[in-house]
This record gives C-alpha cells, structure tokens and sequence, in this order.
C-alpha cells in the first residue's frame, strides 16, 4: 500500500520536486527531469538515462559525478514524453555528444528514439543503448527483446566511468553495449505493488506462494512457485542465471563477476543479506570470482516485495569502470575529485512550443471550435472507462492504460481550448492538441495518440473545414504514422489491430462520397468489432508480450480505448449531422 501522497495524478511530479530539494547537492530540476548540479568537464560526453518513475533510486537517484548526467523522469511507470527527454539531454549536454540509455519497454524506446532524432536534428550526437537484462522476458535467441530491470545499474554506471575517463561518443556506447550483452538478471515478487490512490495491488500472489520471473511494473510474474527459504530462493536465482552464460565468457569456472542482489521495495536488507550468504556461497562454488557484491535497492517497484539478482559478467575493462568513483544520490564509492557548483541557465522545453499561431481562414476556424468539443469528447470519454481501461491492462501489463489515456486527453483537451483562444484553425487545434497530449502523458499510448493526432491535423489544415475526405487522409497518415514509428502490424495484439480497419473503411466510404458523420459511423463500427476481436490474439508488442497467455481473452486496452473513443465522436457526428439541414461537414 502506498500510504503518503496529495492527489495521486500529482505524485510524480511531487516526488521530484521533494527528491531535488533533498539532493541539491546533486542535482537541479530541468523540465522533464534532473541534471547534475556540478559542473562537468566541457567536452565530456553525457550520459542521460530515464524512464517511469516508481523505480526509486532508477533514475534520478543515480545521477551525480561518475554516473549519469541527467535523467528524465517520467509519470509512474510510463516512459517520459519525448520532449521530457530532448529537454533533459538538451541540459546535461558538455558538447561531447550524448548516450541516451534506458530500460527496454515500448514507450521508452518509442521516446527516447524521437528525442535521439530531434537531437540530432538540433546538431546533438546522439545514441541509444537498450538495457535488456531481463532473462525472464525472452529467451535467449530474442535477448533483443528482453526487458531492462536492475541491471540498468551496471550499464549507466560502465557508461557514466567511462564518460568521466573521457572516451569519446563511440567509446561510451561500445562499453555501455558490452555491459549490457555481460549483464543478466532475473528475479521473484511475493506480493504486487499498490499505485499511490489505488484501491488494490497491480497482481496479487496467493499466500505462500512467489510470482517468478518478475517485472518492475507490477506485471504478474512469468510463472508461480511456492516460497522457498532465503537459502532455496538464492539457489534459485543463481541455478537461473548460470544457465546463459554471456557471449565472450567461454566458462563458468574462472569468470568473474559483479552479483548485485536488489531488493524491488519491501523487502528488508536484513533478508536481502540472509539470502545473499547463500548466493555468495553458490557463486563461489561454481568457480567464480566475485567481484565487489551489491546488496540493496537499486531499481525497485514502489512497494513490491520481491527480489532479483544481477550478474555483470566482468572483463578488464568493465571492471575497472565499475570500480571506478562515482558519487549520487543513491551509489557512491570511491572519492570522486572535487567538483563546483555552477548557475546554470534552465533550458526550457516550454518555451520553444510557445509559436504563434498559423493564418487560418475564417471557415477553419469556425470549425476549431466544433473540432475542440470533439477533443473534449476524447477528454470525457476517456474519464467514463478510466478504471475500466487500467483494469484491462492490468491483466498482463502495468494497469496504467487508463491513467495515461487521461492525462494525455485532459492536456490535449485543455492545448485546444487555448489555441481556440489564440485563433487558430481546425488543424493548428489539432497538432497542438497532439503535443500537448504525447508531452504530458509518456508512454507508448501517449506517443502514439500524439501522432495521430498531429498527422490529422496536418492534413486537415487551416483554411477548409474538415471534410470525409480530407478526414479519412488524415487517419490515413495517423495509421502510416504510428506503423512505422511503433513498427507493430496487425495481428500484434496493439491498437494497430483497429486503427487499420477504421482506416481503410474511412478511406472506402469517404471515395464513395460518404458525408463524414456517415463514413465515421461506418468506420466506427469496424473498429468496434475489431477491437472486441483481438481478444483472441496474443500480444507480440508492448508490456503484455511476456505474459501473453494472461491476456488471451481480454481484448488490448489500446485497442479497446480507441475503439471506444473512436465510437463517442461517432455519435456526436452522426447528432450534429442531424441538427444540420445538409451538407459534408463537420
Ligand atoms: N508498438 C506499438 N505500436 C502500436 N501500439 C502499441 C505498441 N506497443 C503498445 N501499443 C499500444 O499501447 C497500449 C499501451 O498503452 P499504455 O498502457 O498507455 O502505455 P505503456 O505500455 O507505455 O504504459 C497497448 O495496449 C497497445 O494498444
Ligand atoms: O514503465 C516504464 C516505461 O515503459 P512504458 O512502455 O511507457 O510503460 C518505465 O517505468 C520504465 O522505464
């Protein structure tokens, strides 16, 4: 149970604020995040890591001289937007070029690969390295695949000691990959994790019994065993991991390696000892070096009881980088050189999205206005299936479908409003309501409703009012959009499954002269029925992937939401339409 909050939507935001002002030291707020607040040498390559927040000391906790330069923190348990990223990096950068580096999760990767290339764009080197540890998560043939858990540690940290050695941009993503390929983690829960305002935990375990193979979202464990003792449990995690050994480590006699045993939040250190004496022991057993054990939180799940361990496969070099100084809030070791304080002026994501607003005819913005309720439609509908939506992601994701659905339709809501204000057209409204909804909600939803939004809005421009055909294009580009950017197709399990049929049927009623209101109402069905069919489907995509047979009979959340959404403005065409005497459009 998370027992200390204010209004849970403002959690995330709350906690940063706290976690700066106790570790000023450290770090300084910059929109999307934290960067150090030493000064770091001019040149130096910048190692920005992210990711949701709930992880605690991931991320922000392990930024400081040594480690990370900055790291964007987004809403719990969802990625950070992509401007949260860009802005961010933008801040830590020396002029050395920067090492985004995070966890493997969809929204993550959707994120920070949208923030790499506007960096880029912007004349900042960048690259990505993916933390893929998790050994639960995919087998080793698709490691690509794996999830990142507490092994993002040894891959921020060979990274960060490797900036601070002054290896150029390739030097730090060589040995950031190489950590990461010599990293393996796995892990059990004995109980699900409680969102802060959340009535019960994500999963819950029966008494006695222990989810193995778990996520840090408070996704239900891969399998299910009984409780071992802390000695059975050691066996367990070390029997898992010495089954895959590293490529380039040829045996386990004579390796060695870097055991890092996490607790995921409420698991007293006192356990974590009881049961590392055993791990030790195996280890040691097994013919390995042990190198410089870890025992504590590193990468945790709110109030998740449960447990994993990481081995870092050491060679030199990753030794040496591991060993080396870093001082943060949550690791420190060895003494770092002294570092300055420096005022360092605030990059302000903000104030590059205030543009003016383009010329719009007097017809688009006349239908701005209809445009806007139309997003305030998105807004409520989404307020009515809030609990719905996180109920069905819970069954095999993290349950905040529903929560970050919201926060992305109030924003977009509340942007349309003010470039209503501002007198923009039927598009303008629309793009601005897409960035508003990718930047404040995170996550792959967020991204992806974004960018279908923007793409509708650009094809619906600012001097026509919208009509079936320039509508239908406009979902056209969303569809395009969101399958090469999210690079799922039908038959993934995604909300891919429904946008394609309620593209195409828009597509075919809009040629065939279709007014909208008739067209969408058409198309809606499609996806209605499309979004009630994936409930057949395995995920291939996303959070669910791993737990695929947990969600056979429960339609993707993403799908159903568009679905619904896509239904509500269905309805409200098809009344406008009714109230107005003839005519196309909307
Ligand atoms: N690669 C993808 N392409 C398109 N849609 C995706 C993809 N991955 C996941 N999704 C959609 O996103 C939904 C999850 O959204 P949400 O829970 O808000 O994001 P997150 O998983 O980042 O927390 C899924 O139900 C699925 O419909
Ligand atoms: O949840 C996280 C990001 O993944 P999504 O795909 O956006 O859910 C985050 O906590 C780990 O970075």
């Amino acid at each position: 149970m998370t027992r200390l909050f204010n209004a849970p939507e403002d959690f995330a935001d709350e906690m940063v604020r706290g976690f700066v002002a106790a570790n000023a030291r450290y770090v300084r707020a910059v929109p999307g995040g934290v960067a150090r607040s030493t000064v770091s040498p001019a040149g130096e390559v910048a190692v920005v890591i992210g990711g949701g927040s709930g992880h605690y000391p991931a991320f922000g906790g392990l930024v400081g001289p040594g480690l990370a330069h900055g790291a964007a923190m987004g809403n719990l348990f969802a990625s950070p937007s992509t401007q949260q990223v860009r802005s961010v990096a933008t801040a830590a950068q020396q002029g050395g070029g920067v090492l985004l580096t995070y966890g493997n999760y969809a929204g993550d990767v959707l994120n920070f690969d949208a923030a790499q290339e506007q960096l880029r764009a912007a004349g900042i080197p960048c690259e990505t390295v993916t933390v893929t540890d998790d050994v639960s998560s995919a087998p080793p043939a698709e490691k690509h695949k794996r999830r990142g858990i507490a092994g993002d540690l040894t891959v921020f940290k060979a990274a960060g000691a490797a900036a601070a050695e002054g290896y150029d941009l390739e030097g730090v993503v060589r040995v950031a990959r190489l950590a990461n390929e010599r990293t393996r983690s796995f892990g059990v829960a004995f109980t699900g994790c409680t969102l802060p305002g959340a009535a019960e935990p994500l999963f819950s375990v029966p008494e006695g019994r222990m989810a193995v193979g778990l996520g840090i979202h408070g996704e239900p464990g891969i399998g299910e065993t009984e409780v071992p003792t802390a000695a059975g449990l050691a066996e367990l995690l070390v029997g898992r991991l010495l089954e895959e050994l590293p490529e380039g480590v040829g045996r386990v006699e004579g390796a060695r390696v870097v055991p890092i045993l996490n607790g995921l939040g409420a698991v007293k250190y006192e356990e974590l000892f009881v049961v590392f004496g055993r791990v030790a022991e195996l280890l040691q057993q097994a013919g390995l070096e042990v190198v410089d054990p870890q025992v504590g939180e590193f990468c945790t799940s709110f109030d998740m009881a449960g447990a994993s361990l990481t081995l870092l496969w050491v060679d030199e070099e990753l030794e040496r980088l591991w060993s080396a100084p870093a001082d943060t809030p949550a690791f420190r070791r060895g003494s770092v050189a002294p570092v300055a304080y420096a005022e360092i002026a605030e990059t302000d994501v903000a104030a590059d999205e205030a543009q003016v607003v383009p010329h719009a005819s007097d017809e688009s913005r006349d239908a701005a206005e209809r445009v806007a309720d139309l997003v305030s439609i998105v807004r409520q509908t989404v307020d009515e299936h809030v609990d719905e939506l996180g109920r069905m992601d819970a069954i095999a994701g993290d349950g905040d479908h529903g929560i970050g659905m919201q926060r992305g339709s109030h924003a977009a809501d509340a942007a349309a409003r003010e470039a209503i204000a501002a007198g923009a057209g039927a598009g303008t409204v629309l793009e601005r309501a897409g960035d508003a909804w990718s930047h404040r909600a995170g996550g792959t939803s967020g991204a992806l409703w974004g960018l279908a939004l923007r793409e509708l809005g650009g094809a619906i421009g600012d001097e026509r009012a919208p009509h079936a055909t320039s509508v239908a294009a406009g979902v056209a580009a969303a569809s395009d959009g969101i399958r090469s950017y999210g690079k799922a197709e039908v038959g993934d399990k995604t909300m891919v499954d429904v946008l394609v049929p309620f593209s195409a049927t828009l597509t075919r009623e809009a040629e065939t002269g279709a007014s909208l209101a008739d067209a969408w109402g058409i198309a809606a069905d499609a996806a209605v029925a499309a979004a009630a069919a994936t409930a057949d489907l395995l995920p291939r995509m996303g959070r669910a992937r791993p737990h695929a047979e947990k969600s056979l009979g429960t339609p993707d959340p993403g799908a159903h939401s568009f679905a619904l959404i896509v239904r509500a403005v269905a309805d409200v065409l098809t009344e406008r339409a009714g109230l107005a005497t003839k005519g196309t459009t909307a």
